[in-house]
């Protein structure tokens, strides 16, 4: 077996991002590396493995191209995926393996892949693999096009099958929310101002991430190859909302191109008549939130709100361990510290806790209008449970709302 485990880098991003040309760019200027490539791609004829050959960066005799086609390395195609980088791995002839997913690919399962032991199939992909570092490419030319389309992956026709209910800009935000390097490409189609304006909302997004501008992919192969930037807590800690809601870490606001992100609290429930009303009225200039909420018709359950341009999804996020049983509660309580501390006297765990980031956001006209739809101090003394309720239990909730 290899006394040095072999370096991975993973390129992610939507589909027509620059992923191939990135990687024809890094294969011919990667300085004798011997690489094994793996392109994925949903389809059966696997147009991209056809470019990278035309591409001429591999050496045919001692490199190796891997074609994993009609399906996706995040899903469908994981289990082969993972004997694939084995089998590469056992070969023992390469100093580097680079991925190529399919633009439709989450970034999450991919990494899992090498940092979990697969129980089922018996492999262990990190004792012999290292995975160096998670590349998202983004087009900027399309990315707010993308970003506020409101389509889903299906009405495009890019689902990986009947059941992928994705939306386009869902698939955006995840692939953006965790990675270690955002390659921002096409950098030649869009005016600088507008660069930079999309540049801050990146950093916003995703504060860790190294961001790197390029043009028809041209990146130092220094800043994807071999970098030791991958870190499966940090990456999953990295995106920006997670940072300021459970770390308090705020990223300085960007006066010149107005984005700004900030947190609303309150130990109050709200109302779900007028909070529906407010959600189907989404403020355009909010362009990512997410957190917890408390509908004082569902005391018992905390509520996830999660929106990312026009898609906007809300669901049953767990109990509150205020409605747990005693015992139970008891016993969460002497094990987190951070829960036993915030406690409220009355109301235990239960809180509106949101993170909203934005361009141009009039904060405390926003903080105003989320105000009015909390219980008045009257309607906290009638009967929650009389209040009109029209959120879905499960699931999505799609509000109307303009694009960007
Ligand atoms: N103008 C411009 N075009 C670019 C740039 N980079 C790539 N392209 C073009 O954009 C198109 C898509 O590039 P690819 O590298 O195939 O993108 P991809 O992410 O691999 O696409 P999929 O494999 O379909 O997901 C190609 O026609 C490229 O020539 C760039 O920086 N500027």
């Amino acid at each position: 077996m290899n006394e040095q485990k072999i370096p991975v880098t993973v390129l992610s991003g939507y589909l027509g991002a620059g992923k191939t040309t990135i990687l024809n760019h890094v294969l011919n200027h990667r300085h004798g590396l011997r690489v094994a490539v793996i392109v994925n791609d949903l389809s059966e004829v696997n147009i991209d493995a056809g470019l990278v050959k035309d591409g001429g960066g591999l050496s045919r005799t001692e490199e190796k191209l891997v074609e994993m086609s009609n399906g996706c390395i995040c899903c469908t195609l994981r289990e082969d995926l993972l004997r694939e980088v084995e089998k590469l791995a056992m070969e023992n002839r390469f100093d580097y393996i680079l991925i190529e997913s399919t633009g439709v690919s989450e970034p999450v399962p991919v990494a899992q892949t090498f940092t979990y032991i697969d129980e089922d199939q018996g492999v262990d992909l990190s004792r012999f693999c290292r995975l160096d570092c998670m590349v998202t490419v983004v087009d900027a030319n399309r990315f707010w096009h993308d970003f506020s389309s409101g389509e889903t992956l299906l009405e495009r026709r890019q689902a990986v099958n009947e059941d992928d209910t994705r939306d386009v800009v869902d698939l955006l935000i995840d692939q953006i929310e965790f990675c270690d390097v955002l390659i921002l490409n096409k950098c030649d189609m869009v005016a600088e101002e507008d660069l930079e304006e999309l540049e801050q909302v990146l950093r916003k997004l995703q504060p860790r991430a190294r961001l790197i501008r390029t043009v028809q992919g041209k990146v130092d192969p220094a800043e994807i190859l071999n970098t030791g930037l991958f870190d499966f807590e940090k990456a999953s800690q990295s995106a920006g909302w997670i940072r300021e809601l459970e770390n308090g870490f705020h990223t300085p606001e960007t006066e010149e191109y107005g984005i700004s992100s900030f947190v609303y609290e309150r130990i109050r429930p709200f109302h779900p008549g007028r909070l529906m009303e407010w959600m189907e009225d989404w403020p355009v200039e909010i362009v990512r939130a997410k957190g917890i909420m408390w509908l004082a018709t569902r005391n018992d359950y905390a509520q996830s709100i999660s929106q990312a341009g026009p898609s906007i999804r809300f669901g049953p996020a767990g109990y509150w361990v205020a409605a747990l049983s005693e015992e139970e509660r008891r016993e969460i309580l002497q094990e987190e510290a951070e829960l036993a501390r915030d406690w409220d006297p009355a109301y235990g765990d239960r809180v509106n806790k949101v993170v909203f980031i934005g361009i141009d956001m009039d904060k405390d006209k926003l903080i105003a209008s989320l105000d009015r739809c909390l219980l008045s101090d009257e309607e906290m003394n009638e009967d929650w449970s009389d209040f009109p309720d029209e959120f879905p239990n499960v699931g999505e909730m799609a509000a109307e709302r303009p694009g960007r």
